[in-house]
Parts: structure tokens; sequence; C-alpha cells
């Protein structure tokens, strides 16, 4: 039953949107231009969005170029080399819109896009989400978070969490390191560069036991950063690890 005072509030809410509207159009969170609904993407944009969605590989999560009709199917890459975590899911490939977006959170403070990322970052995981227990975002070393003024992967990690209803943990796991940029490294040269980033802290073990996490980050490209974080966590006790990311470098995931 909606009482008169949350009916009121609800008209409040919808008058001031109405009036905002007004004053600042609703806009395409990927290329600017007018649209119905604040926060969308416009159609143009949404069709460039190369979703990603079955069939891909069980573990990566990296899609496969053909359905071959025998399911679940793994990558060569995950065979070959097995990621540390569990599965990785992630909404679209890193191109185009998926870029734009990332970039626009992380580097032009568009707070305001973290909202519809994580709706579709909740989607794109919602296996994931059923079987997990709480949601870790891959932290940020605290130079690069005064720096940044912001941890682009906790704020998709708390919209997630709203979502979902699952608490969304940024003290389980610190970056100890201040690691330098991942952008232009070679697979190798990030591994090495993740060494010893992350650990979880003494005073954080006792909630960590047992814990189903679901591994919280804006893009995966080699899957490095996952996979240090996800062995540290593993050592700390959790009793799994998933990863769910907004974009996928799939050439490079493999
Ligand atoms: O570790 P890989 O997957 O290679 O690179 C992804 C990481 O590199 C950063 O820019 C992203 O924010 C993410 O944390």
């Amino acid at each position: 039953m909606v009482s008169a005072a949350q009916l009121l509030r609800r008209g409040v809410r919808s008058i001031s949107a109405g009036a905002l509207g007004l004053i600042y159009p609703p806009t395409c969170a990927g290329c600017g231009a007018a649209t119905a609904d604040p926060h969308a993407l416009c159609p143009r944009c949404w069709s460039s969005l190369r979703l990603i969605e079955q069939p891909y590989c069980q573990r990566l999560g990296t899609p496969f170029p053909v359905d071959l009709g025998i399911g679940p199917l793994l990558s060569p890459r995950a065979i070959a080399d097995p990621p540390v975590f569990g599965r990785a899911r992630a909404v679209a490939l890193y191109d185009d819109v998926a870029r734009d977006l990332v970039h626009r959170l992380k580097y032009e403070d568009r707070l305001d896009l973290a909202a519809p990322m994580a709706r579709m970052m909740a989607a794109a995981g919602a296996e994931l989400l059923r079987e997990a227990d709480c949601l870790v975002p891959v932290p940020l070393h605290w130079t690069r978070l005064w720096r940044r003024r912001f941890n682009q992967a906790a704020l998709l990690g708390r919209g997630i969490g709203r979502i979902a209803s699952l608490p969304c943990e940024t003290s389980l796991l610190a970056r100890v390191k201040a690691t330098r940029s991942q952008v232009g490294l070679s697979r190798a040269a990030r591994a090495t560069n993740l060494q010893g980033a992350f650990r979880v802290p003494a005073s954080a073990k006792p909630r960590l036991q047992g814990r189903r996490i679901l591994l919280i980050d804006d893009v995966t490209t080699t899957g490095s950063t996952a996979n240090a974080a996800s062995r540290v966590l593993l050592r700390g006790g959790a009793a799994s690890v998933d990863v769910l990311t907004f974009a996928l470098v799939a050439a490079e995931a493999g």
C-alpha cells in the first residue's frame, strides 16, 4: 500500500525531473545526441554497441565467432592458460561506444554514466550475481584514487549492488602497490606490473572466509588484473571469485 507521503514524494520527484528535463534535455550517454530518456543510449549508439551474447567461452566470457551448437565450450586460451577466477562476463566488446562510455566515466568525470552502465552489467552478469555473496570492486592505489577522486569500479559495483541487492565491499581488497597504468603494456608486462599489487587487509580476513566474490571492474584486457586480484582473494579465504566488467578486449582476453 502506497502512503500519501510516498505519493507526494513521487509527485515532487517527477515534477523536478520534468523541470530539469526542460533546462537540461536528456542526451545519449554515448554520443551526446538528444534522447527521450536521460542516461539512455540513442538508437544509433545502441545498435553500435557490440553486446557479448552466447556462444561465448564459459570461463573467459570471450565470444566465439560461430555457434558450433555443442556448448558449454572453452576457448583455446582458457584451456591452455586457465584463469585464476572461475568465470568472467562482460557487457560489450571494447570498441567505439563501449570505449567511449568507459573513457567518459573514467577520464572525463562523467559519474552519471555509472548507473546506466551498472544496469547493463547487472543484466550481462545475472548468472554470476545469482551465485555471489558480495561484490568487490577492483581497488585503486590511494595515490591514483587521490588524483582521480573516485574509483570507477566502485561506482559500478555500488550500482550493481543496488540492483542485485548484494553488498558492495570496498574494504576486502586493497591495492598496496602503485602500479603503472596497464595501457600500452604487453600481456607479460601487465602480469609483471601487477605482482604484489593487491592484498587482503588483516582486518578484512574474517569477513572474506567462505564468501563467493564477484569482482567488478570497468574493462578486461588480458585478464591480468582479474587474475592477480582473484589469486589474493582466494588465498585470503574466499570460496570462489567470478569477474564482471563492462567491456572486454576479446582479442587480448582470448
Ligand atoms: O589487467 P588487464 O585485463 O590487462 O587490463 C584491465 C585493467 O586495466 C585498466 O586500464 C582497467 O581499468 C583494468 O583494471
